[in-house]
């Protein structure tokens, strides 16, 4: 049995979501489907979802909604049309959107977070009904009856342990299950979604939960590859890659997949394959907890900007015993998690995820790490990007590092910070912003042309 979700890319038009019923149809052991809000049609198109973030913040400002609202509602009477269905699918979608906003807004996030769901809820009503009109019989399921439960972090939930329970009932289902990604319900019965992107992980929790013998995540590419192909021209197709690896590539910059999302499948050992809806008969990338060794050191190199470096010195900082656990005290005290602190003897780097920061918060931790931990300088830089190299072939391959900081130096870029994980299997530096993709293109040749696996 296999859960299958669609992506934003996949569900954007009545033309997709006919290619989805197809992928459907074509196995029956596709019992399984999560479906996104619609995505972009074209590059310079807007997401449901954004859209329906304007939405909130419109009116929350109390400005006029009408017309951002029928830009949504819109956007679902064009797939209806599409797909011959009749308004009233429309009618339900829109009623559904006017309660929504018409709810209260003491609690801002709860509003955004509920209003933005209704992106992916729609659309599993839609497709529910459409799938039935052709005859796939299908059922839409409301994940609170279902049991999704979460945790209560507004745009950032996590699922609850008895969720997994809840959720397996549904493979006693006979018809095809219709369930929207990206949020799940407290115990308390709010509504949370997930991170961005986060219909990945809703894909996740429920191929664990039936346990499925296979997480098919359908998106607009045929597979996932060694590079970004917005940067890189026709990169190097994966055929397979490790949970591990694909986490790392995931949280540093490969947006084809969530990086939270291989949690829930990683546990049981269910494999995911990320396939093209566009074209579903090409074989797609697999994610296992095994792969077949490669010539190659290095599965995948990938780039992420975004980043912010605290930087602090005090002499004889290596004699001073907890220095490192009262900075990150503070950090934690401001709600601020960090990726790497790399240090000197008497200096510390820690980088972080811009993001996180304010000016008002930049000042209070400055001034806390110059009166409380008496240092000599303390300050943040701005705008870095991450390039990071990951393969499970680099823990036993010599010199890997030193041929990667070779080639960034051919670039003429200042390396920043160099980093290389624990489990040896990636190899991170801080660069700026503004080198990204050049040295991205430049690792690239130097560990995926023809020459270099030799
Ligand atoms: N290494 C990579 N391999 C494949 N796709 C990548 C990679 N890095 C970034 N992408 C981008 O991810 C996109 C697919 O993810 P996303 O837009 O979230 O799709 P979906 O709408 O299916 O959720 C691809 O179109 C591609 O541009
Ligand atoms: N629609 C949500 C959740 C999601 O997973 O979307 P997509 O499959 O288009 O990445 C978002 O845009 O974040």
């Amino acid at each position: 049995m296999k859960v299958c979700k669609f992506g934003g890319t996949s569900v954007a038009s009545a033309e997709q979501i006919k290619k989805v019923a197809a992928i459907i149809k074509a196995d029956p052991s596709r019992k399984f489907v999560v479906v996104s809000a619609p995505g972009k049609r074209f590059d310079t198109d807007t997401k449901v979802t954004d859209l329906l973030i304007e939405l909130s913040n419109a009116a929350l400002q109390k400005k006029d909604i009408n017309e951002k609202l029928q830009l949504v509602v819109n956007r679902y009477k064009e797939i209806a049309i599409g797909l011959n269905m009749d308004g009233k699918i429309c009618k339900v979608i829109e009623d559904d959107l006017r309660l929504r906003i018409s709810q209260d807004q003491t609690e801002v996030e709860l509003f955004v977070d509920n209003i933005k769901a209704s992106g992916e809820d729609n659309n599993a009503k839609l497709i529910a009904t459409y799938f039935t009109s052709i005859g796939l019989r299908s059922q839409y399921i409301d994940p609170k009856s279902a049991g999704l439960v979460v945790n209560d972090l507004p745009e950032r939930a996590q699922e609850l342990p008895e969720a997994y329970d809840n959720l397996s009932t549904l493979k006693n289902l006979s018809e095809i299950v219709v369930f929207p990604g990206f949020f799940g319900y407290t115990k308390e019965g709010v509504l949370r979604t997930f991170d961005r992107g986060g219909s990945d992980i809703t894909g996740s929790i429920l191929a664990a939960a039936v346990r499925a013998d296979l997480y098919e995540n359908f998106t607009d590419v045929d597979s996932v590859f060694t590079a970004n192909p917005r940067v890189i021209n026709s990169p190097v197709e994966i055929e397979e890659i490790t949970y591990r690896e694909m986490r790392e590539l995931s949280y540093a910059g490969f947006s084809v997949f969530h990086d939270e999302a291989l949690r829930p499948v990683f546990k049981l050992g269910i494999p995911v394959c990320i396939k093209n809806t566009n074209n579903p008969s090409a074989p797609g990338t697999r994610i296992v907890s095994e792969r077949k060794k490669t010539k190659r050191p290095v599965t995948g190199i990938t780039a992420d900007s975004g980043f912010s470096i605290l930087y602090v010195s005090k002499y004889l900082m290596n004699r001073e015993i907890g220095f490192g656990r009262k900075l990150l005290q503070i950090l934690e005290e401001e709600d601020i998690s960090y990726e790497h602190t790399p240090s000197g003897l008497d200096d510390i780097s820690v980088i972080l995820r811009s993001y996180q920061l304010t000016p008002e918060k930049e000042e209070r931790i400055i001034n806390r790490v110059l009166n409380e931990l008496h240092a000599e300088d303390a300050h943040f830089r701005h705008d870095f990007s991450m390039i990071v190299i990951v393969g499970e072939g680099m823990n036993n391959s010599t010199g890997l590092a030193a041929r990667a900081a070779t080639a960034i130096s051919r670039t003429g870029a200042n390396i920043e910070m160099i980093n290389q994980g624990s489990s040896e299997v990636s190899l991170s530096f801080g660069v700026h912003k503004s080198n990204e993709n050049m040295i991205l293109r430049e690792l690239y040749k130097e560990f995926f042309s023809a020459v270099a696996v030799g």
